[in-house]
């Protein structure tokens, strides 16, 4: 592993398995206690040189499901590499009219339609913790990001637009949604739908770490009465398109935030607006190594500010 660390973490959804315009330094493949991550993790460096890390949630060939995503190894390796913030990309279908095929999205909230098979926390042993979640994306992170992939998308020339606070629901899949559903959806508030948003965005926050997802939608799902109901061949006809325009925006945003670092201006505040936010969240800390000492251990990986890797805690 290259000697400085990683200062943020791309997570690529279907059909964006690898960046553009990157230098290459090294891919890595770290064991967690949760096992290994998705993919190899690519590194790369930034004019300025900083680090970035990139790894593809579905496997590189596009082989892992929805609902068996290792996402407790993916957000605590990118962690173990240095990253203090996550920028993930995913493929979302659109329960508006107003949001065609082809746009791009900064959610603000999520509805969980998961079916609790998905391991959703670190703290499965006897430490337990309630991690504070009632804005799951990282406020200031999305906000710098509505300015620069707005930049970004302008700089393409596609004519793409980019939405900002909707609400995404995440559902278990891995069938789409009944038309009963589609609809009930819409009534809840829902304006995106995808299969991946959680247990990411917790366990993102979980391990302290920043995090936004960059929403692109490839199909109106299945709400419109008069029309057939979605299916995967309508997503894969935007998917390619939409993944070359993430690759593009992943390249420019990473851009801007390695220059911005490098001119000085404050931008670590809003990689590390998260950091600090278990502190108060975890149920008798200074007991963990009595109550759980192997699980103590496993926390330590992601959270060393309140757990120690060796047998006695802080
Ligand atoms: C390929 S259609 C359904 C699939 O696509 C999205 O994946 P990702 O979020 O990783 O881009 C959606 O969440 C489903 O997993
Ligand atoms: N309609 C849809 N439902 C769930 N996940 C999706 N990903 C892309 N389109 C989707």
């Amino acid at each position: 592993m290259s000697e400085s660390k990683v200062l943020v973490g791309v997570i690529g959804g279907s059909g964006l398995y690898h960046l553009d315009n990157l230098t290459f330094v090294e891919t890595v493949n770290p064991e967690t206690p949760w096992g290994f991550p998705s993919s190899l993790i690519t590194i790369s460096r930034l004019p300025w040189g900083t680090l970035i890390a990139f790894l593809a949630r579905h496997g590189t060939g596009h082989t892992i499901t929805p609902s068996t995503v290792p996402t407790r190894a993916n957000i605590a390796a990118l962690k173990s590499l240095g990253a203090r913030a996550i920028l993930a990309f995913s493929a979302v279908g659109s329960l508006r009219e107003e949001i065609p095929p082809g746009d791009f999205c900064l959610p603000s909230q999520i509805i969980d339609r998961t079916k609790g098979i998905r391991v959703a926390s670190f703290f499965t042993g006897n430490i337990v913790a309630h991690a504070s979640f009632a804005d799951p994306f990282s406020k200031k992170l999305s906000a710098w990001l509505e300015v620069k992939v707005a930049e970004a998308l302008k700089k393409e020339g596609r004519n793409i637009s980019l939405h900002t606070g909707k609400t995404i629901v995440c559902m278990e899949g891995p069938q789409f949604s009944t038309r009963a559903e589609s609809v009930m959806y819409r009534q809840w508030g829902g304006d995106l739908i995808n299969m991946s948003v959680l247990p990411e965005a917790k366990l993102a926050r979980e391990a302290e770490l920043g995090y936004a997802l960059i929403a692109t939608a490839t199909d109106y799902d299945s709400w419109r009465p008069s029309e057939a109901g979605v299916t995967a061949a309508d997503v894969f006809k935007t998917l390619q398109a939409n993944a070359s325009t993430s690759r593009f925006v992943a390249a420019y945003v990473l851009e801007e935030l390695a220059k911005g670092i490098a001119d000085g201006q404050n931008l670590m505040s809003i990689l590390t607006e998260e950091e600090g936010s278990m502190k108060f969240s975890i149920m008798r800390p200074s007991q963990a190594a009595v109550d759980d000492p192997a699980g103590a251990q496993q926390l330590a990986y992601v959270l060393p500010n309140y757990f120690s890797a060796s047998a006695n805690q802080a």
